[in-house]
């Protein structure tokens, strides 16, 4: 794992937390983009090397519903640059770690993404991220 890519917060809604997020970050965020396949509306701050990403419910049964209805908004993924996703994929689960996606899908800004169970990392939900002109 190279960086953090960035830190995933899930929240109610993106265009109070993009107001929010900016009077905190001091600068404005620099994309938003729907991702269909996961049920969710991002937006995206720089912050250094990594980033931040805003994730807003798009759907009912999105995991960012189900989350903010049982904890709250806040952090919701730590999400990890990685140069082989599925070299990775294949180091994780010799090493015991749940995959919860075998296979890399569509994530935004351009990335691959796989996520491990939070029960096999200490409640922590890790994403990797590759970027797909790797
Ligand atoms: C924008 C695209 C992409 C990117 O490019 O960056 C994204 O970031 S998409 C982000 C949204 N997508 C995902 O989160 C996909 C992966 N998540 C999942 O598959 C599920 O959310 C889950 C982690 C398997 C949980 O789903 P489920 O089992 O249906 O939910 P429960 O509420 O029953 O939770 C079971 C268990 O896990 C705990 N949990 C759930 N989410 C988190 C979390 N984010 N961090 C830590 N722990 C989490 C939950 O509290 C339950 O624990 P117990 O109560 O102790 O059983
Ligand atoms: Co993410």
């Amino acid at each position: 794992m190279r960086k953090i890519e960035h830190i995933g917060i899930a929240v109610k809604d993106l265009k109070t937390s993009n107001a929010l997020f900016k009077r905190l970050l001091g600068s404005e965020h620099y994309k938003e983009e729907e991702v269909a396949g996961e049920g969710v509306n991002t937006s995206f701050f720089q912050v250094g090397e990594t980033k931040i990403e805003l994730l807003e419910a798009s759907r009912e049964d999105s995991p960012i519903s189900k989350f903010i209805e049982k904890k709250s908004e806040g952090i919701h993924h730590i999400a990890f640059d990685v140069e082989d996703i599925h070299a990775e994929v294949l180091r994780l689960k010799a090493a015991g770690f749940e995959i919860l996606n075998e296979t890399p899908k569509d994530g935004a800004d351009n990335k691959l993404v796989v996520f491990l169970h939070p029960r096999s990392t200490n409640g922590m939900l890790v994403e990797l991220c590759q970027n797909k002109n790797n």
